[in-house]
């Protein structure tokens, strides 16, 4: 890991999409560089571009115009895992093979993918569950069970689309300390969109913050809260609640955009 070092660079990245309508610029001139080994979250208001950008990470979807770069030293890894809201594991699967799948379809032999799958499994508290099935679990250890496939499978770059965005805010709570907790042992260049300033703060060394569609870079602001962290105590702290202050303050400027221009189409239209 090299903290210091530029590992993933994107430069003026566009993305327009053709619709019946016509054109539509989801986002437009994105510049940021982070570093590897960083949690770097992204907020922003609906529809500015987030899942977009992520999208353009994970290879799904082609930049109209800029690049990004990412200086890779291994290249034996996996460049991108992705964790995404609704859950995506595979039914007919069990909890291990889902785990371990990742490495299957790299000929990873058996009893090490077996191995590397257990680890993460027992990190997320899912032992007892290697053997079960998806449909023998509840919607939070599924999602758990998405985050230890994605560790598994050690690709160079994190990508989480608010992966718990559709869980109760127990499970919520208790799948961010294992997320904080399985980072901190692994240091995985994480990039992370989540609507919760809440959530980002607890997780994050960045947060980017996108203006109101279409998307481009409004801030990006260092969270200086001492790691390890423990969710139960940061929102205790002063400067918790600083942070928490002066990212409202910027992205609810952009929220109200939003709002102000659906009141407008609705008069309008
Ligand atoms: N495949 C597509 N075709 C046409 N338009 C699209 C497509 N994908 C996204 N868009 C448009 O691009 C803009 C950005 O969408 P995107 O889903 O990236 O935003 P978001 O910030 O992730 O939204 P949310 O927070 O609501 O999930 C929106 O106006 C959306 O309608």
């Amino acid at each position: 890991m090299n903290q210091d070092k530029e590992y993933i660079k994107i430069d003026h990245v566009g993305r327009v999409f053709q619709t019946a309508q016509g054109k539509v610029s989801a986002i437009e001139d994105v510049n940021v560089k982070i570093k590897e080994g960083e949690f770097f979250s992204i907020v922003g208001p609906s529809g500015c571009g987030k899942t977009t950008l992520l999208r353009i990470l994970a290879g799904l979807e082609k930049a109209t115009t800029g690049s990004i770069n990412i200086n890779l030293r291994d290249r034996s890894k996996p460049l991108t895992s992705v964790v995404f809201q609704e859950q995506s594991i595979f039914p007919w699967l069990t909890v291990l093979d889902n785990v371990a799948y990742g490495l299957k379809m790299r000929n990873v032999p058996r009893k090490e993918r077996e191995a590397v799958a257990a680890y993460y499994i027992d990190m997320i508290g899912l032992t007892k569950f290697a053997k079960s099935y998806p449909c023998q679990l509840s919607g939070g250890m599924k999602q758990r069970v998405s985050v230890a496939r994605a560790f598994a499978n050690d690709p160079a770059i994190l990508l989480m689309d608010e992966p718990f965005g559709a869980l109760d805010e127990q499970n919520r709570i208790i799948l961010q300390q294992e997320l904080l907790d399985i980072w901190c042992r692994m240091k995985k260049t994480t990039i992370f969109i989540t609507h919760s300033i809440d959530e980002a703060l607890c997780v994050s060394d960045r947060i980017m913050i996108m203006t109101a569609h279409p998307g481009t870079v409004k801030e990006i602001v260092d969270i200086d809260l001492k790691r390890p962290r423990d969710i139960s105590k940061i929102r205790t702290s002063l400067r918790y609640n600083e942070l928490f202050q002066q990212i409202w303050h910027s992205l609810s400027e952009e929220v109200l955009k939003v709002k102000r221009r659906e009141l407008k189409n609705e008069k309008n239209g």
